[in-house]
């Protein structure tokens, strides 16, 4: 089913009526771990007339919805019909009598102990362990878990804040910070924002300043850690202005979550929320504050109108984080991270969509699936393939470069579907002769709606992929003793090309006798137990299960138990589901788990293990 006409996931009506601003008052309660409060929601009415508004809302309890006009407040009546699992229902607002031009709407309402959008984690959950910790994560569409709103990317609104929380603790959010007073803090955002933008973040948290606009925010046993580990975030910022525009935010800080975080980052508007996996020591996988960054234009100004045309907001991202490492790295450097890129692509259709191709699409159809079951790495690569390709058709980066700024600048603020950027490309290109016979030979149906790895590969470095090649054979295709008085072991890799090293030969076939003793001194030669680096330890978990080895089982259930990351876990419990010795030790200890979980990540993993 399609919940709406302009997105399949929302019940809201943007066509007639749309949010421009809302207020929001917030009490944080610990131990009924509820926001209750209020949100004074300022519409636009765009249709001729209403009669209702149509918001979406998941486990939300509404005690009251009040019409405010000059002289009061007259109660409304409302209804919540239509449940859908794991999407939300539809709140129907009657109004008292066809309205149009705007409408102020209060609504008072509190949200469940187990909204979708929000972790409440107890104080031995954290690392200081003395206090709780509460954080969101909205995007796709858990916004509707904490406040009814129109929870629908095509729809940008700015909002005010005020949050009372226990005054030991500090509250932030996806705003300008504009008063902190002991268990009272209070928000901005100016900027338009879909409502997947919306964050919160409350807990014992810190903060050291690692740029002229940013903050790292950690619990204070991480701060300086986390501090080092992002050191290049203000380095980031200034190429990614160079590449995209001028950055309208105003600030950018960084918030490192506890290890139930469920993604490697979320590009909450002035605090992107970072995994603590990325902290690797020596800042190997700070390229996910690069992307962060990146989505401050690509996401966060220019949005996806809805979930089907994600790759407009995360191809975009990956192909401006690409070029962020490039300028700092060298272009061998941003070539290995798209070649990279692809690896993982490889492996996402191999292993998460082997029963799924529909999904390997740019474009995906979501009717009758929410994006939480839809969500995969497609978007991100395909998207970011598809736009190098363009890159090298127009002529290399300075021409596309210049036509990527214009097109920031022509849709910020504004909420787009694919077509809007293929009429654009056009229209912009058609300017000169030269790009006709180029526009015309682009294969739009195949790049936006075939099945699989892209069309075409564009043209790439391969120089240090080169070396990881070298190591995947060696290891895949020889005996211990071959490998042992081989040459190739001597030669030094970076931590990222250990990360594809492992992750090529994870893709092979087969693997000449992948044995407890092989994977011993594969562990020795790469001194893989020193390392802190979450993507090498990822691969060599994985390793273990593609061996069977069942003596490795503690270290794979400790690394399976460090961290929620969807990224990580998803793939190991489903290879554990696909081992039958395994399966049982995998469910029991998922049950154990998983309230330390986001519903994300209990649903995805749920589907794993086919429970
Ligand atoms: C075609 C897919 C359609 C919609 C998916 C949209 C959202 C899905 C939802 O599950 C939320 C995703 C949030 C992602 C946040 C950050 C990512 O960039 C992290 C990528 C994975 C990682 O590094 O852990
Ligand atoms: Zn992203």
């Amino acid at each position: 089913m399609r919940l709406s006409k302009i997105d399949p996931n929302s019940f809201s009506n943007p066509e007639d009526v749309v949010i421009k601003h809302i207020d929001l008052i917030w009490n944080v309660n610990f131990d009924k771990k509820t926001l209750s409060g209020v949100a004074t929601i300022h519409f636009d009415i765009l249709a001729q007339s209403i009669e209702k508004i149509l918001l979406d809302v998941s486990d939300l309890s509404i005690e009251s919805v009040n019409v405010k006009s000059a002289k009061n407040e007259i109660p409304i009546d409302f209804e919540i019909t239509d449940h859908v699992e794991n999407i939300g229902s539809k709140l129907t607002l009657f109004l008292p009598t066809q309205t149009s031009g705007k409408l102020i709407v209060i609504i008072k309402y509190e949200t469940s102990a187990s909204a979708s959008g929000l972790l409440w984690l107890a104080s031995e959950q954290t690392c200081g362990k003395k206090h709780p910790y509460l954080f969101s994560q909205c995007q796709a569409i858990h916004a509707r878990s904490i406040l009814p709103c129109q929870d629908t990317p095509a729809v940008k609104f700015t909002y005010n804040s005020v949050l009372y929380h226990p005054a030991e603790l500090t509250g932030l959010m996806s705003a300008i910070r504009t008063k902190n007073l002991p268990g009272e803090s209070h928000f901005e955002q100016t900027v338009p924002i879909p409502s997947y933008l919306l964050a919160i973040v409350v807990g014992a948290i810190v903060s050291r300043d690692i740029g002229p606009i940013s903050s790292v925010w950690a619990e204070q046993e991480q701060i300086e850690e986390s501090a080092e580990e992002f050191s290049q975030t203000n380095d980031f910022l200034k190429k990614a202005e160079e590449i995209c525009g001028p950055y309208v935010w105003k600030r950018y800080d960084l918030l490192i979550l506890p290890p139930s975080f469920p993604f490697g980052g979320m590009e909450n508007p002035c605090l992107t929320f970072i995994t603590p996996t990325c902290l690797a020591g020596d800042k190997s996988l700070a390229n996910v504050v690069a992307h962060e960054i990146s989505h401050s234009w690509t996401g966060n100004l220019v949005t996806n109108q809805n979930f089907e045309h994600f790759w407009l907001n995360e191809g975009f991202t990956i192909f401006v984080e690409q070029k962020i490492l490039g300028r700092l790295n060298g272009p061998a450097f941003r070539d290995f991270h798209a070649l990279h890129g692809l690896s993982e692509l490889t492996d996402c259709i191999k292993v998460q969509l082997a029963n799924e191709p529909e999904l390997t699409k740019l474009v995906v159809d979501l009717t009758n699936l929410g994006p939480d079951d839809a969500f995969s790495t497609v978007p991100y690569i395909k998207g970011s393939t598809f736009l190098r390709y363009l890159e090298q058709k127009f002529g290399g980066p300075e021409v596309f470069e210049a036509f990527l700024r214009s097109y920031l600048n022509k849709f910020k603020f504004q909420s787009i579907l694919t077509d809007s950027f293929k009429s654009y490309l056009y229209e912009y290109f058609n300017k000169e002769p030269k790009y006709e016979q180029i526009l015309a030979s682009i294969d739009w149906d195949k790049w936006l709606f075939s099945e699989g790895m892209p069309p075409i590969i564009p043209d790439y470095d391969h120089s240090l992929v080169d070396a990881c090649k070298r190591h995947a054979d060696l290891w895949a295709d020889n005996n211990l003793d071959t490998i042992k008085a081989s040459s190739v072991i001597q030669e030094k890799l970076l931590s990222v090309q250990v990360i594809e090293f492992l992750a090529l030969l994870l893709e092979k076939k087969t693997i000449v006798d992948l044995n407890g003793e092989k994977l011993s001194f594969l562990v020795k030669t790469y001194k893989l137990n020193e390392t802190k680096n979450s993507e090498i330890r990822f691969r060599l978990v994985r390793l273990y299960i593609k061996a069977r080895l069942f003596g490795k089982m503690t270290e794979i259930l400790q690394f399976l138990n460090s961290n929620f990351r969807l990224k990580f876990v998803r793939p190991i419990y489903k290879e554990l589901g696909q081992w039958p010795e395994a399966k049982p030790l995998a469910i029991e200890n998922f049950a154990k788990y998983k309230i330390e979980m986001m519903a994300v990540c209990v649903n995805g993993i749920s589907k794993d293990l086919g429970l």
